[in-house]
């Protein structure tokens, strides 16, 4: 069976996404890992790498950045080269997210290099329609996720779940590899599960796992729930 993807965004909420906050969020996902087997990605802010690289340490939950500049090492103040990060030890980027947005040209030089370097990309899209345009780029994994629901606590997969099929559609009639992940609002297991049944692999959250009294709970919820959606 195909592993089912659980990629949690910590965004930069203060204090849930910091400090001592971070590790203690990816300690829960790597016992989430451990009881269920999904394929879990962490993408904290970049001030976070560090420690949370370390939390993750000789498991198989795998650190993306949440972003990196389209720009050669040098000269470029503030600017974070996809060499740092793999510096750092990341096992990806994300690229394109609705509130850190790039050029198509600069995804695909993005892409390309990240390939070069063995590192993972997630590349975010705001429609079904741009989901296949960067699907074309031939990332490792597209998410669709429309920026109206994105922090709202209302499900994608719920409220707009024609978003989601015609996402599939759309970006398997031209990649057949990438996965596709369902993102904004998801909230609960129920969410993740029609997330799965209506053809993605998994979800990209952010709130409804980060804002959490129990972080620990809802990412064993929606790791349990996908696993019944595709078994
Ligand atoms: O990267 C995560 C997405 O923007 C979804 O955010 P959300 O789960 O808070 O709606």
């Amino acid at each position: 069976m195909v592993k089912p993807v659980l990629a949690v965004n910590f965004k930069a909420y203060y204090p849930h996404s910091f400090g001592e906050n971070a590790y203690r969020l990816a300690k829960d996902a790597v016992r989430v890992w451990r009881e269920t087997g999904v394929e879990v990605i962490l993408a904290p802010p970049f001030t976070e790498l560090k420690s949370v690289i370390e939390a993750v340490n000789g498991t198989g939950v795998k650190v993306f950045a949440q972003h990196a500049d389209p720009v050669e090492p040098g000269a470029v103040t503030g600017f974070i080269p996809l060499e740092g990060l793999k510096n750092l030890g990341v096992h990806g980027v994300i690229l394109n997210h609705s509130e850190h947005r790039l050029k198509i040209s600069d995804i695909n030089y993005l892409v390309k290099k990240a390939r070069k370097l063995s590192i993972e990309t997630l590349v975010c899209a705001d429609t079904p329609e741009t989901g296949a345009a960067v699907a074309v780029l031939g990332p490792d994994m597209v998410a669709v996720e429309p920026p109206e629901l994105i922090g709202t606590g209302v499900s994608v997969s719920k409220a707009k779940p024609e978003v989601v099929t015609n996402s599939v559609d759309v970006i398997r009639r031209v990649n057949k590899d990438v996965a596709i992940l369902t993102g904004a609002g998801i909230t609960t297991g129920e969410d993740a599960y029609i997330a799965v049944k209506l053809g993605t692999i998994g979800v990209l959250v952010a709130s409804g796992i980060v804002k959490a009294k129990d972080p620990y709970q809802v990412m064993k919820e929606m790791a349990e729930a996908m696993l019944k959606g595709l078994a």
